[in-house]
């Protein structure tokens, strides 16, 4: 039972998401399904994608192994997804991710890689179910997990290249498909206490991470996964062609405020002294 939203909100939905096994995209799969969607999880591995079917009370999630950046195989997915159900309401393209590394050290498949992950992946996945399912059927929703801050993760040029491009992919085509009624968001996540993100980047990267953020806390998976119910719900039928950041505010400033050099005793941000104008000082009145 969702902790937000009502029962059946999602009745009747049919709901794709990518990398629906583990982390963001698990939980966020057990939220649609437990507000009355129908949902499939895709990925490479069959047994985390079952893990994550057998976790849903009411057996609405079925788990299909895909390789998004795979062509055929997602044709065939897709198809399938079409075939047993005969419409998709819902994409959640959250299947993603990068190795960090200065930059110097990214060969050139190790950039390929990442760029053929995340943008050509989320591409193929996003024109599959539109030209298969949404298309023909006059509407329907994709979102994009991406990246937060905005202006680049030192040691994930790669990635940050490569959301970038999602992010902008979103919006030009919430422009080109608003004739079908098809609405794309991308969904900037800052960082998420996932296991993927606990434990494959540097422990002093990890440990320090939520200073880095000015709520001084991770996000948890559930406020991805509630922001994707609400724009899958009626209340996100007007957004489209928008990238929303879910990051604690850190795409906005690299720490909190006030950082220690520039706070009084009391650790209350300074300020100026308030200037008292005297009458004499008042400027005339214009014209
Ligand atoms: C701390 C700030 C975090 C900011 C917020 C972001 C958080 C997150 O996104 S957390 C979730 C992250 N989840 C994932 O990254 C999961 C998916 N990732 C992967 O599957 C891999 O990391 C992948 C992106 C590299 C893809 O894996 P795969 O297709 O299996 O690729 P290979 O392992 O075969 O590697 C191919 C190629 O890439 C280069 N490479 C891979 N790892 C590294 C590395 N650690 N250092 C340098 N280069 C790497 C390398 O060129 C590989 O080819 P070979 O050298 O021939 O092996
Ligand atoms: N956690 C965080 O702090 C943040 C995460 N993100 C992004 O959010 C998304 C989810 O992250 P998170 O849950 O933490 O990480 P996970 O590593 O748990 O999730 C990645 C998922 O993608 C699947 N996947 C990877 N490659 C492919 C592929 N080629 N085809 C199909 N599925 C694939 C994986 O399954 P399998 O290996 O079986 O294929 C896995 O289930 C990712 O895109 C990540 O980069 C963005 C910002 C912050």
């Amino acid at each position: 039972m969702s902790q937000v939203f009502r029962e059946g909100l999602l009745d009747g939905q049919v709901c794709i998401v990518t990398g629906g096994g583990s982390g963001l995209g698990r939980v966020t799969a057990l939220e649609l399904a437990s507000l009355g969607a129908q949902v499939i999880v895709c990925g490479r591995r069959e047994e985390p994608l079952q893990e994550t079917a057998a976790l849903a009370p009411a057996g609405n999630v079925r788990a299909a192994t895909c390789d998004i950046r795979e062509e055929d195989q997602v044709d065939a997915f897709v198809d399938g997804v079409v075939a047993e159900h005969g419409r998709i309401d819902l994409l959640v393209n959250n299947a993603g991710g990068q190795f960090m590394v200065p930059a110097e050290s990214i060969t050139p498949k190790g950039f390929r890689t990442v760029i053929r992950l995340n943008v050509e992946g989320t591409w193929l996945m996003t024109h599959a179910v539109a030209t298969k399912a949404m298309i023909p059927q006059r509407g329907g929703k994709i979102l994009s997990v991406t990246l937060t801050p905005h202006n680049g993760l030192p040691g994930m040029v790669h990635s940050c290249a490569a959301r970038a491009a999602v992010d902008n992919m979103m919006k030009v085509l919430a422009v080109e498909w608003a004739r079908f009624d098809i609405k794309l968001n991308a969904i900037a996540a800052g960082m998420f206490g996932t296991d993927t993100f606990l434990t494959k980047y540097p422990k002093p990267i990890v440990d320090g991470a939520a200073a880095t953020v000015p709520l001084q806390r991770l996000g948890r998976p559930e406020e991805i996964a509630w922001l994707v119910a609400h724009l899958a719900s009626p209340a996100g039928d007007y957004t489209t062609g928008s990238v929303i950041d879910v990051d604690g505010g850190r795409n906005n400033y690299l720490g909190t405020w006030p950082p220690g050099h520039e706070s009084d005793d009391a650790g209350n941000p300074l300020a100026e002294a308030r200037r008292h104008l005297r009458t004499d000082e008042v400027p005339p009145r214009a014209g």
